[in-house]
């Protein structure tokens, strides 16, 4: 059967015991996301070349792997592609036939920004893909494609939701990275961005480190876990003399205003403990998010959220503060959901967008059947620990 080559003129019959490898980029404005595959192409027996699918009336080769997740800072895109570099990805990409570079796909203001960067450090030609396309693609085939991907988070406790696939659409879309994008998703390629806001990740990110010249993010979210909010927040209870506003249901220790408590007291910045103020710096714009995000589902009269973007983390106090600013404002009617590969949306949709314009001889992402991630993630010593790889199929020919 031929195998067809890999696009590198290597005649992929060679039937070596070679790696396979394939990577997606999604390069945004804080973090430069990858995607990648790493499967052993083998020599096939008989029985499994017998075995080999029929898909788009040619017979093509499934092959094993996982796909593996890791992060750079953007600022840091050389490290990126020194990785890339050291780990051979796209080895097995075919070639654009006009300018003999290795096809890539990508996504994110990035794959713009950087193009000529990584055609002379890796001779990679990046096929651009638009950024909220992939977003919807990268969610869609997790909610599809991953058991255990979709998680509730109230009152500290984590509960997986089972998606019901005749059941999934519509929904809306919360990526929450350097900025903030809400998309209403109707089915695959059938989505509309209907809201955003520049209050996002970056904002908190941002304001954090002038706020507390913390040097790095992990330190900044170390740092709100050991904060208190109302040292620095204005309670109703401040205004109320400790009472709640029962009138209006606001308790008393309901936030009135953000930051509030800092004007009628004569301290200055360094007055502050660093932790208390990260912790409601993070509060305000969770909720705030949270709400906006209320009010885009109430406006499409949709019932479901999924929240992405790599500014959750799965930190618990951002994702509690957000499903309880959605079942407030709600009143118990919608329902925030996270995702265990919540910032690798946009990379996972360019990959698997390569089945798209004459790549479809180069690969295909299969339903991964019943894939239970381990709970902790499966590492390797570069990968990003937080996320677990995918154990999948894919076809090749
Ligand atoms: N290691 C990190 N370094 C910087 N920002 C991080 C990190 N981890 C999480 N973040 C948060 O994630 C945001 C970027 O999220 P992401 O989804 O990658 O957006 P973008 O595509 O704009 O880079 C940052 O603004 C910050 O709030
Ligand atoms: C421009 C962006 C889509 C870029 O995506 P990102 O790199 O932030 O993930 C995003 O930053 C955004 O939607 N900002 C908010 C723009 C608005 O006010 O709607």
């Amino acid at each position: 059967m031929d195998l067809g080559t890999n696009g590198n003129g290597v005649n992929s019959d060679a039937q070596s015991d070679s790696q396979i490898s394939h990577l997606a980029l999604d390069i945004g404005g804080t973090l430069a996301k990858l995607v990648y595959f790493c499967g052993n192409k083998r020599l096939l027996k008989n029985d499994e070349v017998q075995s080999s699918v029929k898909a788009g009336g040619r017979s093509r080769t499934i092959i094993q792997g996982k796909l593996h997740f890791t992060k750079f800072e953007t600022s840091k895109i050389d490290e990126c592609i020194a990785f890339i570099n050291r780990k051979q990805l796209g080895s097995h990409h075919p070639k654009d036939l006009d300018n003999d570079r290795i096809v890539v796909k990508a996504t994110g203001g990035g794959a713009f920004k950087f193009a000529e960067l990584f055609k002379e450090k890796l001779d990679f030609c990046l096929d651009k893909e638009d950024e909220m396309d992939c977003l919807v693609a990268g969610a869609n085939f997790l909610l599809k494609a991953v058991d255990q991907e979709a998680f509730t988070y109230i009152g500290g406790q984590t509960e997986f939701v089972q998606i019901n696939q005749d059941d999934l659409y519509p929904y809306l879309l919360v990526n929450i990275g350097s900025g903030v994008s809400m998309i209403k998703v109707d089915g695959n390629g059938k989505f509309e961005r209907v809201s955003g806001t520049s209050l996002g990740g970056g904002t908190f990110w941002g304001l954090g480190k002038l706020l507390t010249k913390c040097n790095s993010f992990d330190e900044l979210l170390e740092l709100s876990h050991q904060g208190n909010n109302r040292v620095v927040d204005m309670l109703v209870g401040d205004i109320y003399g400790g009472i709640d506003y029962s009138k209006m249901g606001l308790s008393s220790t309901a936030i009135a205003s953000s930051f509030g408590k800092t004007i009628s007291t004569n301290k200055v910045l360094e007055n502050y403990r660093t932790e208390d103020l990260a912790r409601s710096l993070l509060r305000m714009i969770s909720n705030n998010i949270g709400q906006l995000a209320y009010l885009t589902a109430l406006r499409f009269g949709l019932k479901r959220i999924f929240f992405g973007g790599f500014f959750i983390r799965g930190h618990a106090y951002t994702m509690d503060t957000i499903s309880v600013a959605v079942h407030y404002w709600s009143k118990g009617e919608a329902q925030a959901m996270f995702l265990r590969h919540e910032g690798f949306l946009g990379a996972l949709g360019a990959f698997v967008n390569y089945n798209k314009q004459g790549h479809d001889n180069f690969i295909l992402m299969q339903r991964v059947e019943k894939h239970k991630p381990e709970l902790d993630g499966i590492t390797t010593e570069e990968e990003d620990s937080e996320y677990a790889s995918i154990d999948c199929s894919v076809y090749i020919d």
